[in-house]
């Protein structure tokens, strides 16, 4: 059955004619492009078109068979885990949800418990610092919160960690803490991390902040995550409410309505636009916009960071590594190759012979620009002081999300100096007739794929209302004010 729907979503691609005057044109068919397409159809407005560059649904959700003829299993480029479930009868995750409803194959990790420990000279018995990392971090995601209660200034993770007294000084401490705020977070390694306070952060993971549970839910499923939406789009989408293979270049609107320009040479017009970029998108000039976005529009775009994160995947004929879930490398350089997973886990892909290593921030465009053998060369250096007897992998690949115009980077991330006020301009339309929506614009679950799927949500209920009642406009803030002037003793 499953096939069967991927199959007719793919037969949807490479329509011939350019949809004209529709009511509203979905950009982009990733998780929030897909929801809010579902729920202008809920809504019973099925006038709409969803556009995407590519040629299925599922955005940064993408699956790849890796490895050599005869031993491939399929892999997450992008997201691998549904992160927060359901604690009890409290809120569910709604894309934990989808993958139920769509039966999507998923294994329990445990990112904490189990874990190896290595460092430049060779395997480490670190796990009491690793214990007091996590308990540090947890921490610090109070303080911080009590701090933005109070009226506070935010203070960025890494400073609320050593406002606790952890400042890590040597590198088996420095791997700890990396993994606790720039793995997960996808932070630059080697900068003082700019990442807010966790108050930020607690929502996905902690069922009294109103999120979900602290259960990671990783996809092990051989059609891929993407999956649950390629799925669900099959229950209500029909052909001719697709566009595939469509680049969009340049986005026109006014207060009447919007003209979308394809690279492909069409033209599209609608009364409505949904942008669903990422903003890695919107902070290039992949997309031009006529006119120029409002200032507060582009402020917001430009404040939130869009976060480097690339998993690197190796295969090899026999395992010779940990048998823990994780494995966490200490380098005298703070984030070289720090983050092994073992997908050759007997939970995950047994006898694949894959492991992947995942690089963060500024590592990312790092390792980007590399070509195979130095790529492999440098991995290979680090694995070999893990194990010193390591053979040559039989196959390496690295997406590259930062280099892709479809993405410019991994996922949102909000720096210390971003305040709520930015959020809700990044969500804000424009002109009443141009919106947005993406894991970005989420408040509580930024980064994350419930959040896209909330703002598909959002936006799609904002649009129907704006089409059926008239009441289009979304409050924005025009100036977004919390600094403080330099005290006159200084001007
Ligand atoms: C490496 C990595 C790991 C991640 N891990 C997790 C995880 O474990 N758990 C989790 O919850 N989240 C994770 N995420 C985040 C998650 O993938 C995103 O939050 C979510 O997929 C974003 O959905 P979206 O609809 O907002 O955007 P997107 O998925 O980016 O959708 C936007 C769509 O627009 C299209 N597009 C872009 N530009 C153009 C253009 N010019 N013309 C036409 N189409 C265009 C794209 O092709 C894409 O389909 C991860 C992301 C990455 C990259």
């Amino acid at each position: 059955q499953g096939i069967t729907a991927s199959q007719s979503l793919a037969n949807f691609t490479q329509a011939g004619v350019a949809p004209n005057n529709t009511k509203v044109l979905i950009l982009g068919g990733g998780m929030a492009g897909i929801i809010a397409a579902r729920t202008l159809h809920e809504q019973g407005i099925d006038d709409f078109v969803v556009v995407d560059a590519k040629t299925e649904f599922g955005g940064r959700m993408i699956q790849k068979p890796f490895g050599v003829t005869g031993r491939q299993i399929v892999v997450e480029m992008g997201p691998s885990w549904i992160q927060g479930t359901q604690d009890g009868d409290g809120n569910a995750n709604p894309v934990w949800e989808l993958a139920q409803k769509h039966n999507l194959s998923v294994v329990e990790s445990d990112l904490y418990g189990s874990v190896s420990f290595f460092d430049y000279t060779g395997p480490s018995n670190y796990s009491d610092t690793f214990t007091a990392s996590i308990e540090a971090f947890t921490n610090a995601t109070v303080v911080a919160g009590q701090r933005l209660h109070e009226n506070k200034v935010d203070m960025d993770l890494r400073s609320a960690y050593s406002y606790l007294g952890m400042a890590p000084t040597t590198p088996q401490e420095e791997a700890c803490q990396y993994y606790q705020v720039d793995f997960v977070y996808a932070q630059s390694p080697s900068q003082t991390s700019w990442l807010a306070s966790a108050w930020k952060h607690n929502f996905t993971y902690v069922p009294e902040a109103g999120g979900y549970s602290d259960v990671h839910m990783m996809s092990i499923d051989p059609r891929g995550i993407a999956w649950i939406v390629q799925a669900e789009a099959v229950d209500f989408l029909k052909t001719n409410q697709i566009l595939y293979n469509q680049t969009v270049t340049s986005i026109h609107y006014d207060q009447n309505g919007v003209t979308v320009l394809t690279a492909g040479g069409y033209n599209l017009t609608a009364e409505h636009a949904l942008v669903t970029f990422s903003v890695g998108v919107l902070q290039n000039t992949d997309v031009v916009f006529q006119p120029t976005l409002p200032d507060w529009k582009r402020e917001a775009i430009n404040s939130i960071e869009m976060a480097g994160y690339n998993k690197i995947f190796l295969q090899f004929n026999d395992t010779f590594w940990f048998d823990t879930e994780m494995g966490l490398y200490a380098d005298l350089q703070r984030g070289r190759f720090p983050v092994w997973q073992s997908l050759d886990h007997p939970d995950f892909f047994p006898g694949s012979g894959v492991i992947s290593v995942t690089v963060t921030g500024d590592q990312s465009p790092y390792v980007e620009q590399m070509n195979t053998t130095q790529l492999q060369n440098e991995v290979m250096e680090v694995l070999r002081t893990m194990y010193p007897d390591a053979p040559d992998p039989v196959d390496i690949h690295i997406p590259t999300w930062g280099t892709n115009a479809l993405y410019r980077g991994a996922y949102s991330n909000w720096g210390a100096s971003f305040v709520p006020g930015h959020v809700e301009n990044l969500g804000a339309n424009v002109d009443n007739h141009l919106w947005f929506a993406g894991e970005a614009t989420s408040l509580k679950y930024f980064g994350f794929l419930q959040g896209a799927y909330l703002e598909g949500q959002r936006v799609g209920k904002e649009i129907a209302d704006c089409i059926y009642h008239g009441s289009c406009s979304v409050a924005h803030e025009a100036t977004i004010t919390n600094a403080q002037p330099y005290p006159n003793s200084l001007q």
